[in-house]
């Protein structure tokens, strides 16, 4: 990796975490069949430079309470983090993931999943916005900038050789390396294809619903998601709802959160298929690829795919439901998996089977990371939008730096250096859990109450 003299002598001087809490709960935005009652929050890091007023700033998304768990974890790896040279990390950042990724004690606690791959996540998120940042460059940019070769150094292959090998990879890249330039200046022009969450979360009342889809046209949006899964009767009536607005000629999508048996899904989404949805995202339990594998096949015929990835924990899960054929549509998450090391390669494989990748972004932040993923996706791996977009929810943009800037329901690209994830910092200290002013104010007017 070529790394400027500037950037090699820094040091990770002081590692920094935060539980960052926003009261979504109260509007029930983010609601779905089986989370309730979501506050969306974050485990926030921030990294300062020995020789540099440039932080790093990373999180791994939560929603609520759980959220201090996470920062307690991210501590736990501030000692393979702090005194460690950029020289060193991004000089080999494939290795320095292994070494994060799987510290020999705090391992026995994943591997590479769950509370402890998020914590590596938002230290990995924040060290990517710190050489966004010390490169001037958004981070889309940053990677897209990488020769193939540059690009597969900073990816762990392990687990994945059996279904991708280095070779491949580099294939792929190879191939798309000579048209990067002209891709890169057409979605400066006109962005990426997003659809829109926000429309039809589980709490919203029909008027609710109706309004924010009669506003999703008036925006130019083509592409619109519902939640389903608490009463059939009710996604049938919603659903009509929401077609009487935009009709047959805009795209539908359905989520399910993980609520059904697997034989439940396939009958419910019978009883669903007339307003023919695009897909049936996480019908039944993440970790179930057979189940996934079962519901795909069953709605082939109906023209309905399958989408799942949120809850994924990394690439060898993604192997899984990818070389099954088990999912249609692959919605990686960037706080849940190892961050872009790891994603490249869940990206790389998906390209190589065909699987648009449609990544997720019902969270807060997550827009502002994932616009980064699909760019690079587009520009790097995957040169195509047929059925390839981005997820966007419509909630507390307005804390970040850089908010996601969206026209006509696409992305348009970051050119902020790094990686969009930095906070204001007001919007920092007003929302730190339980001690920020908004918190502080909700318990004591008794809106909110501690679980625990
Ligand atoms: C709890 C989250 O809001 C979840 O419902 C988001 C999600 O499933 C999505 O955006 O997709
Ligand atoms: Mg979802």
């Amino acid at each position: 990796m070529n790394l400027s003299d500037e950037i090699r002598k820094q040091k990770i001087a002081k590692l920094t975490a935060y539980d960052v809490r926003f009261p979504t709960s109260l509007t029930l935005d983010g609601s779905d069949a089986v989370h309730t009652d979501p506050d969306y929050s974050i485990a926030y890091v921030v990294l300062k430079l020995s020789d540099s007023p440039v932080e790093g700033h990373g999180f791994a998304f939560t929603i609520g309470n759980g959220t201090d768990i996470v920062v307690h974890a991210i501590e736990s790896y501030r000692y393979l983090v702090e005194g460690r040279s950029l020289g060193d990390i991004y000089g080999n950042f494939g290795k320095f993931w292994r070494d994060l990724t799987n510290d020999s004690q705090l391992r026995w606690l994943g591997p590479e999943k769950g509370v402890v791959h998020m914590a590596c996540a938002a230290i990995l998120n924040a060290l990517w916005d710190a050489w966004g940042k010390l490169e001037k460059k958004p981070v889309w940019k940053l990677v897209s900038d990488f020769t193939p070769e540059q690009l597969l150094s900073v990816i762990d292959f392990r687990y994945m050789t059996d279904a991708i090998t280095q070779d491949e990879a580099l294939q792929i890249l190879r191939t798309n390396e000579s048209t990067k330039a002209q891709r890169e200046q057409e979605i400066l022009k006109t962005g990426i294809p997003a659809y829109v969450t926000s429309v039809g979360w589980m709490g919203y009342s029909d008027e609710k619903i109706k309004k924010r889809c009669e506003e999703g046209l008036a925006e130019g949006w083509k592409y619109y998601k519902m939640k389903v899964g608490v009463s059939v009767d009710d996604d049938y009536r919603r659903a009509k709802l929401i077609r009487s607005v935009i009709g047959y000629e805009n795209k539908l999508m359905m989520d399910a959160n993980q609520v059904w048996d697997v034989q439940q899904a396939i009958d419910w989404m019978h009883k669903l298929a007339e307003f023919k949805p695009l897909w049936i995202e996480e019908p039944t339990s993440p970790d179930d690829v057979l189940g996934h594998e079962a519901v795909a096949k069953a709605m082939n015929p109906l023209g309905i795919g399958v989408a799942t990835g949120e809850h994924c924990a990394n690439r060898v899960m993604f192997k899984q439901l990818i070389t099954r054929g088990a999912l249609q549509f692959c919605q990686v998450d960037g706080c849940r998996t190892g961050s872009i090391n790891e994603l490249l390669s869940i990206l790389l494989l998906a390209a190589k089977h065909k699987i648009p990748v449609c990544p997720h972004a019902g969270g807060v932040g997550l827009c502002e990371l994932v616009q980064h993923i699909s760019i690079f996706n587009y520009i790097c791996i995957a040169p195509t939008f047929e059925n390839q977009m981005t997820e966007f929810a419509n909630h507390l943009h307005e804390h970040f730096i850089a908010p996601v800037v969206m026209k006509n329901g696409r992305y348009h690209a970051p050119l902020v250096p790094g990686y969009s994830a930095e906070l204001k910092k007001d919007s920092l200290e007003a929302h730190i859990y339980p001690h920020g002013s908004v918190w502080k104010e909700l318990t004591a007017n008794g809106q909110h109450k501690p679980r625990h």
